[in-house]
C-alpha cells in the first residue's frame, strides 16, 4: 500500500515513524514500543493501528530479513471502506447552498473527516427546537451492546437527557432535514430521527464512536434498520458559558459549542483508523443543548 493512502499513517509524524522503525531494527519488542506510545498519550487502538501501518509499509520497502527479531503484530481485519456523505468543498467555497439558504463554511479537516458550518438554523429556530424538545426529555440511553434485539441501556458515560423527533414531525425539523440532505448529498430517508440532548453543569458524553462495533451481539439487529452509521451531524442549539465542546481526542481537536454551529463528521468504516472517536466535553458553566442527526448507509426504518 503506498505510504500516503494508508489512513493510519496520516496521524504519524515523520519523526515518530523513524523512531518506530529504529526501535524495530534495534530488536525492541512490539509490546514495548506500544507501551512507549501509550505512555506518550496515544490510545491503544490508534497506537496499534499506527504501529502496524508503519511496520508494514517499512517491510514492503525494505528487506524482510531485517525484521526477523520483531515479533509479529496481529494483523487487524480492517473492514472495507464504504461511500459516505460529504460536502461540496472542492474549490474551498466560503458558503454552501443548503437549498433554502446559504451556510458558512468555518473549517474542514480530512482525517478525521470533520467539517464545521455556521447558520444551518437561525437562533429563533434553535430556540423553537429546544421548546419542542423540552417536555419530552428523558435520561439518555446508549445502545446495549449485549442485547441481540439492539436494545438500549443507562450508561454513566452519558449523563445527558435526550429525546428523538420523528423524521419530518414539525416544519422546522423537516426543513432542517432537507437542508442536511442537500448539503451532504445524502437522502433524508437515510437519516435517523433527530435526537436532542441536554447537558447541565458537569454532564458529558465520554469519547465514543458513533458506528456500531462489528461483532457485538447487538450489531446485526441495528444494521438491519439501514446499515451502518457512516456520518453524524451535530448542531448546537445554544451556547454554554463554558465547556460542552465536542472533542476528537485522537486528533487533538475541540469544536466550541456555539448556537447555530454544526459539526459534521464521517467514518467510511467501523474502525478507529477513521479517528472519529469523539465526545461531548463536560459542561463547566451553563447548559448545553445539541441536536444529533445520525446518517445510515441506506434508508433507515
Ligand atoms: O454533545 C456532543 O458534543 C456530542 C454528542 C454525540 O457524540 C452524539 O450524540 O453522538
Ligand atoms: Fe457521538
Amino acid at each position: 500500500m503506498p505510504f500516503s493512502s494508508n489512513p493510519h499513517l496520516a496521524s504519524v509524524t515523520p519523526e515518530l515513524r523513524q523512531w518506530i522503525v529504529d526501535q524495530a531494527q534495534a530488536g525492541v519488542s512490539a509490546p514495548k514500543v506500544l507501551q512507549a506510545m501509550l505512555d506518550a498519550g496515544w490510545t491503544e487502538d490508534v497506537a496499534l493501528a499506527a504501529l502496524e501501518a508503519v511496520l508494514t509499509e517499512h517491510l514492503q520497502r525494505n528487506k524482510p530479513e531485517q525484521f526477523e527479531n520483531m515479533p509479529a503484530i496481529a494483523k487487524s481485519d480492517e473492514p472495507e471502506s464504504v461511500p459516505v456523505p460529504d460536502l461540496a468543498l472542492s474549490g474551498s467555497p466560503s458558503f454552501l447552498d443548503a437549498g433554502d439558504r446559504n451556510v458558512k463554511v468555518v473549517m474542514h479537516l480530512k482525517l478525521p473527516r470533520v467539517v464545521v458550518l455556521e447558520g444551518l438554523l437561525t437562533p429563533q429556530e434553535c430556540e423553537l427546537m429546544i421548546e419542542l424538545a423540552k417536555p419530552r426529555m428523558q435520561r439518555s440511553l446508549t445502545v446495549d451492546s449485549q442485547s441481540e434485539e439492539g436494545g438500549d441501556e443507562l450508561n454513566d458515560d452519558r449523563t445527558s437527557e435526550g429525546m428523538f423527533f420523528e423524521r419530518g414531525e414539525h416544519p422546522v425539523i423537516a426543513a432542517l432535514e432537507q437542508r442536511i440532505a442537500h448539503l451532504l448529498g445524502w437522502p433524508v430517508e437515510n437519516g435517523e430521527g433527530l435526537q436532542v440532548l441536554h447537558y447541565g453543569p458537569k454532564a458529558e458524553y465520554k469519547p465514543h464512536y458513533d458506528y456500531f462495533e462489528p461483532g457485538l451481539p447487538s450489531t446485526s439487529a441495528l444494521l438491519r434498520r439501514g446499515g451502518q452509521r457512516v456520518g453524524t451531524l451535530l448542531l448546537y442549539l445554544n451556547t454554554p458559558v463554558s465547556g460542552g465542546g465536542t472533542t476528537f481526542p485522537n486528533a487533538g481537536l475541540e469544536i466550541a459549542a456555539q448556537q447555530g454551529t454544526a459539526v459534521f463528521f464521517s467514518f467510511d468504516k467501523p474502525h478507529p483508523s477513521t479517528l472519529s472517536l469523539h465526545g461531548g466535553a463536560p459542561v463547566v458553566e451553563g447548559q448545553k443543548w445539541v441536536a444529533t442527526k445520525w446518517l445510515r448507509e441506506r434508508a433507515f426504518h
